[in-house]
């Protein structure tokens, strides 16, 4: 399947350590959402993987495994997305454990499948920016700081704006995109409606909704609804 990624708008995030029925997975693939990302940041592993892609792969929409751990990387996905925090205290999450895994699968890799992701976390509370000792408390300033790192010095495809689990500052969302010049901005956390993915959507290329799934379906299902006539680089 080619996959390309400046077309998606709405991408729906699966968490392998979370139940989902087929009922609500079925739901969920055939909502007309543009891809599904199979990523978290605790309790990924292979055997949990694997077993969400398998599922997934009944239905025909793009499907990627974000990396969160060097034990839960699955062969068989569309794309492989490589989070680097840039934001990260701990450079074990900005380039050590991607060292690690390039030392093991470095000279087995289909390049075209792996993209990067310049992840700013900026919520303090998200058990990424725990992992990670993200320092998330960082002004619009700072933000387009790491945005540009990521577009212009790295040539990053994504730089991916992490507020998971709560809905974040959407004007600052608004002057990172006003940055980039190839990369797409993608937004995650908090989205739980229609409306606030109608916010998301007018300051971002893509926007990620995740644990909404999993405490209410009717809503999550509704975001996919989402006018991006605005945006469209
Ligand atoms: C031959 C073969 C098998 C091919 C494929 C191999 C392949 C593609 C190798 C790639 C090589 C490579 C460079 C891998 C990177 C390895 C790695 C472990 C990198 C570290 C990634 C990283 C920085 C993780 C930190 C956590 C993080 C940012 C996770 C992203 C996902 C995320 C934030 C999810 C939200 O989590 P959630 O649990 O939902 O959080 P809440 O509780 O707050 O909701
Ligand atoms: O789970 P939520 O808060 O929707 O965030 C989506 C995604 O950015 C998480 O990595
Ligand atoms: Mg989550």
């Amino acid at each position: 399947m080619i996959v390309d990624i400046r077309k998606w708008k709405h991408v729906f995030k699966l968490d392998p350590d979370r139940d989902i029925s087929d009922e609500a997975l079925d739901l969920i693939c055939q909502s007309g959402t543009d891809a599904i990302m199979v990523g978290g940041s605790t309790g990924v592993t292979f055997d949990n993987t694997v077993d969400l892609m398998a599922r997934i792969r009944q239905y025909e929409l793009p499907c990627v495994l974000e990396i969160s751990s060097q034990e839960a990387i699955v062969p068989g996905f569309d794309l492989f997305f490589i989070p680097v925090v840039l934001n990260a205290e701990d450079p074990n999450w900005i380039v050590g454990q991607h060292h690690e895994a390039l030392k093991e699968y470095g000279s087995l890799l289909n390049w075209d499948e792996i993209i990067a992701e310049g992840y700013v976390i900026l919520n303090s509370e998200a058990a990424a920016a725990k992992l990670t000792k993200a320092r998330a408390n960082l002004d619009a300033k700072d933000v387009a700081a790491y945005a540009r790192m990521a577009d212009k010095l790295f040539h990053m495809p994504i730089v991916y704006l992490e507020y998971s689990g709560v809905f974040g500052d959407m004007e600052l969302v608004r002057r990172t995109r006003q940055v980039l010049e190839n990369a797409r901005l993608f937004y995650g956390g908090g989205i739980d409606s229609l409306a606030k993915a109608q916010q998301a959507a007018e300051v971002a290329d893509t926007i990620v909704v995740g644990n909404i799934i999993y405490s209410d379906l009717e809503q999550a299902l509704q975001t996919v609804n989402v006018n991006f006539d605005r945006t469209g680089r």
